[in-house]
């Protein structure tokens, strides 16, 4: 039995080189690491079964230092530190060359009732596109420091946020979410009147100089974004028995995000509070996610469950995941859930663009026309769109729960 690696350097490297790498799991087995960080206590699954080794498909980096280096063939190793699950949460697919509209909406319901998340195909934004999207963000993201800094997020949240800057889930992780991001809103300039609101204004954008294709790569995708938002947003809309263009007209100078992600290749440890982003809830209305290859998203349906199940959501080709938020589950009077979420990685790096369709900043969040009945009273009271994230944002500063599990 062979297992190896790490000591000059990390799997990843050793697939740089060429080694071919299976990935086996099972038998927990306690493996003292030796010098270096020996804090990372790890548990070292390995199964070996002679002619038939099972690919998982994932290789963990260790970034320990094992003494063992560049074996061929590595028969073992995958970490648990990852936190990676054996089970898949197969979510519905939403297709939208699907004719049928009404039919259409009662899948999106279906798939917001049970999960909250769903994949997006047929969306029709061109493959070639998003895959310059990706290119494009990697450029941004592999920039020295110095001159990332130089777009530093600004006071409405625009621009770089660097590697654990952000923490998404202030109670549950002892350290910044192992990423970094970038913030792209509604262009708009500084003398605009509505420039006055919080969120609002110019975006910050790299030196066209060192990256000549970004403004106008993430700036298309912003747009055709917004058009695949508002298809969706009207199937929602139908699914909660309202007007195909019921949200419609909320969404004139919306708070939309678009935000390239980078997750840093850090080993994740959720026992721990090490995350590349940590559990919560999407604060506003709908989130479309485009991912690599990489695996990491899980979601946690039953939010209160105790020990919580996280469910691997793998990327699915040329789909969106999409998922609902909190903002939505309170317009729908919790009708439709906003289901935890969480990225745990595993020593590779991965790249992911969330897109948050997210409407006007004086947009009233009141209880849905169809969402309350007399037995069922709206549980929330109006609120803007604008106090409601003010309210998110001030919650997650102070270190608390952000979900709507009690009526404000
Ligand atoms: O990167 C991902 O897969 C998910 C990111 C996410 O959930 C978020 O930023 O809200
Ligand atoms: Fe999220």
């Amino acid at each position: 039995m062979k297992f190896l690696v790490s000591g000059h350097g990390s799997i990843r490297n050793s697939i740089k080189f060429g080694f071919q790498i299976w990935c086996v799991g099972v038998t927990k087995l306690e493996c003292v690491t030796g010098e270096g960080r020996a804090r990372e206590r790890i548990w070292l699954y390995e199964r070996l079964r002679s002619n038939d080794f099972e690919t998982r498909g994932r290789v963990a980096s260790t970034r320990l230092n094992f003494p063992f280096l560049f074996l061929h063939q590595l028969y073992a190793l995958s970490l648990p530190m990852a936190g990676h699950t054996e089970s898949v949460l197969p979510l519905h697919v939403i297709d939208l060359a699907e004719n049928d509209r009404h039919l259409l909406a009662q899948k999106v319901k279906k798939a917001c009732l049970e999960h909250g998340f769903f994949y997006l195909i047929n969306h029709g934004i061109d493959l070639k596109l998003i895959d310059k999207v990706f290119e494009q963000s990697k450029l941004f993201f592999d920039l020295p420091v110095d001159e990332k800094m130089r777009s530093l997020q600004d006071n409405n949240y625009r621009g770089y946020v660097p590697i654990g800057k952000e923490t998404l889930n202030p109670i549950e992780s002892k350290q910044g979410d192992s990423r970094e991001a970038y913030f792209i809103g509604w262009e708009m300039s500084e003398d605009h009147p509505l420039a006055l609101k919080p969120l609002h204004g110019p975006n910050q954008w790299p030196s066209k100089d060192l990256l000549p294709e970004w403004r106008e790569t993430l700036e298309t995708y912003f747009y055709k974004l917004l058009e695949v938002g508002h298809c969706v947003a009207s199937l929602v809309a139908l699914a909660l028995d309202l007007e195909a263009d019921y949200f419609r007209h909320m969404f004139m100078a919306p708070a939309v995000a678009l935000r390239p992600l980078h997750y840093i290749g850090e080993i994740s440890c959720p026992e721990e509070g090490r995350f590349g982003t940590g559990p919560h809830g999407d604060y506003g209305m709908l989130t479309f996610l485009a991912t690599d290859e990489n695996r990491g998203l899980q979601v946690c349906r039953a939010r209160d469950g105790e020990p919580k199940l996280w469910e691997d959501v793998p990327p699915k080709k040329e789909s969106f995941i999409v998922n609902l938020g909190d903002m939505l589950e309170r317009w729908t009077n919790g009708l439709f859930k906003s289901t935890q979420h969480r990225v745990v990685t595993d020593g590779i790096d991965r790249y992911s663009v969330a897109y948050f369709y997210d409407p006007d900043y004086d947009t009233v969040i009141e209880c849905l026309p169809t969402c309350h009945s007399e037995e069922f009273p709206p549980n929330y009271p109006p609120i803007t769109m604008g106090d409601y994230f003010k309210m998110k944002f001030t919650s997650r500063a102070q270190g608390s729960s952000n979900m709507n599990s009690t009526p404000i």
